[in-house]
This record gives structure tokens, sequence and C-alpha cells, in this order.
């Protein structure tokens, strides 16, 4: 389990996140909503080490992730797919999962693995990366991620942008990992998506979670989404 304990952090001399907790649980999914500026990307962040923890901890088992430098935080099973994906836009599509694979040395059987679940990226193994479809590069994005044979998996808006159909594939992958027992972060603005795959959603406001609601509290008529989205 993924546990974040009363964490602050920030950039430089601005705090965001003051005293944030929750927890996510494998085989589940936990979408994390707030409004823009809440401070959802940085908790993300914070999770990689990308932006320092000042006080609090993030335990995942028996690792403490916040003491831990950034690039050794995948190393411990946390995968992330940050907002505009960041891939190696001249590499192909091989290319950029060969580079996941490589970050925890997971072999073929992985490679395999990710391929299945996006058998659009199977087709384009040689189209660089650069060259494709806004929810192809999602795919291949997330795939990457997978290659490190995660625990958690952090996506950060993945359906920004996209169109319906690619949607519903995220949407779908995510539920199918879910049944790998893969414990899943996502933050997203959809009620939709959310009311179809969240087991569980903290509300974000003001560098703080401050709700958790379980699925079955929650409607498209939730005055949560009201108080916390705006929508
Ligand atoms: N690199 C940075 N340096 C300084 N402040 C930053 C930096 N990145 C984000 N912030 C500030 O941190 C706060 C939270 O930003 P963050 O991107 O985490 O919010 P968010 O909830 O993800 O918003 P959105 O929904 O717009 O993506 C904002 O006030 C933002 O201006």
């Amino acid at each position: 389990m993924l546990r974040v304990e009363g964490i602050t952090a920030g950039y430089g001399p601005v705090t965001v996140l003051r005293d944030l907790s929750f927890q996510a649980q494998p085989g589940q999914v936990t979408c994390i909503m707030g409004r823009n500026g809440a401070g959802k990307s940085t908790l993300m962040r914070a999770i990689m080490g990308l932006v320092p923890v000042q006080s609090g901890q993030i335990l995942l088992g028996d690792a403490a992730l916040h003491t831990l430098p950034a690039h050794k935080v995948p190393l411990h099973g946390v995968a992330y797919v940050p907002q505009g994906r960041r891939l190696f836009g001249p590499l192909t599509v091989a290319e950029n999962i060969d580079v996941g694979l490589l970050t925890r040395k997971k072999g073929l059987h992985r490679r395999e693995f990710v391929l299945d679940l996006f058998p659009r990226l199977r087709e384009r193994l040689d189209q660089v990366a650069s060259t494709l479809s806004g929810g192809e590069q999602q795919m291949l994005a997330i795939a990457r991620a997978l290659c490190l044979e995660p625990q958690v998996l952090l996506l950060d808006e993945p359906s920004e942008g996209l169109q319906p159909s690619m949607i519903s594939l995220i949407r779908e992958t995510v539920l199918r990992l879910r049944e790998t027992g893969l414990a899943t972060l996502l933050v997203e603005q959809r009620v939709d998506t959310v009311l179809r795959i969240a087991d569980k959603v903290a509300f974000m406001a003001h560098g703080r979670v401050e709700h958790v609601a379980e699925r079955a509290d929650l409607t498209a008529d939730s005055t949560l989404f009201q108080q916390f989205v705006g929508v």
C-alpha cells in the first residue's frame, strides 16, 4: 500500500502541499480530483521525488520514498506518466519501450505484456514516437511506464485532449490493470470517468486532501463534485 502521511512540499519558498495524507491500495483505482492549482500534479511529483518533501513521509511497503533521490523511486516500483507524456520523440515505439524495460531490467515477457495491452503499438513498433496520434502517444507513455512492472502507477490526466474512443480505451486499460493488483493513482477531471472507474476519490483543495469518498458514496449529482471541482 502507498501511504502518504502528513506531507508538506512545494517549490523553494512556496508551500503547495500542506499536511496532506491519503492511501492508495493495491488492486484499486484512487482518483485525485480538485480545481486548477489545488496541487494534484505537485502531489504526483512529490511522490516521485521531483519536489522536495519538507515534512511528513511517503511509504511504500518498507521503502521510505521521501528519503530517496528521484532516480531511485522507480526502482522501488512506482511508475509515473506526467501530463504531456514526455516520450522520447525521435525514438521509435520499440525503442521507447526498450528504454522502459532497461530501468528495472525487465525482459521480453514484460514487453509482450505491454504490447498485448496495446495492440495498436505492436502494429507500429518501427514508427517514430513524435508521429503517433495523441491517443497512441498516451498509450506508449503508459506502456513505457508499465515496463517497470510497478506496484503503483501514477497517471496525470491521461485523457486530456483525447477523443472519446481513446478515452474509453484508457479507461478499459486502467480497469484491466486493476485486476492485476496494481495500485493506480489517477488525476482526473472528468466526472463520468471517475464514476466508472474509481474505487475511491481523494478530493483536494488548497494543497490538502479535504475529503475521501468511497465509490458507493458517489453519484453524478454528488455535491462533492460541485464543491471540489466546480462541475
Ligand atoms: N515549478 C513550479 N514553481 C513554482 N510554483 C509551481 C510550480 N509548479 C506548480 N506551481 C504552483 O503550485 C500550485 C499547484 O500546482 P499544480 O500544478 O500542482 O496544480 P494542479 O492541481 O495539478 O492544477 P491543474 O489542474 O491546473 O493541473 C499552483 O499554485 C502552481 O502555480
